[in-house]
């Protein structure tokens, strides 16, 4: 059975006068992040995930923290959704492939409603800007992913979710969540 490749290499054939392939055969060296980047985000907590393949999670949005979001092995979309008021892009949507062989990060600010989908076995690096200790209980709010109001065009159908997930409401209903808890916050 052909294999999956992932490594650049010769396939078949004669290697041709003065052409070459150039690669560091000792691996690869990726900066996943840099302060200097000047990102949305100033990391407080890191974590390692694992998902198996069809594991969705998400939706959610938080009002203290931003994410950062980067894979390492596998295939995953991230899907999010501008739900800032005040944001020029407010209402607006994106959907991003990722593949862990071609390494990218997405950072994102509070705001941003937002979920990963793992189309086969994968690993990703998250990063957030406020400790799940203190955000966890209050700051996770939640929306169905298959929520029409999302108008994310997701790419399946029937992902193994979380309880908590699969009894997220709709998107009016985030947004009055999301009001109760800006009143709270000022
Ligand atoms: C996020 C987090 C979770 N956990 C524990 C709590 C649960 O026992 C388990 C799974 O947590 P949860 O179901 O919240 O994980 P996800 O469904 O991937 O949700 C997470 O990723 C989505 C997209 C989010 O944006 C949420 O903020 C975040 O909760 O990991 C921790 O111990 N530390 C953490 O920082």
């Amino acid at each position: 059975m052909k294999s999956y490749l992932v490594k650049g290499q010769v396939i078949e054939g004669v290697d041709l006068a003065n052409c070459q392939m150039h690669k560091d055969d000792r691996g690869s060296f990726t900066e996943v992040f840099q302060d200097s980047w000047g990102t949305a985000i100033d990391p407080c907590q890191w974590s390692v995930v694992s998902s198996e393949a069809n594991v969705f999670r998400g939706c959610h949005i938080h009002l203290r923290h931003d994410e950062y979001f980067c894979l390492l092995s596998g295939e995953a979309s991230v899907g999010l959704r501008d739900e800032r008021p005040d944001s020029p892009t407010f209402g607006h949507w994106q959907l991003y492939r990722l593949f862990g062989a071609d390494l990218a990060a997405l950072t994102f600010p509070v705001g941003i409603v937002h979920g990963w989908y793992f189309h086969t076995p994968s690993m990703h690096l998250q990063a957030v800007s406020e400790s799940y200790v203190d955000y966890g209980a209050d700051d996770n709010i939640g929306v169905h992913w298959a929520d029409p109001a999302l108008e994310i065009p997701w790419e399946f159908s029937d992902p193994v979710i979380a309880q908590r997930a699969a009894e997220f409401g709709s998107l009016e209903n985030l947004r009055s969540e999301v009001e109760a808890l800006r009143g709270s916050m000022s």
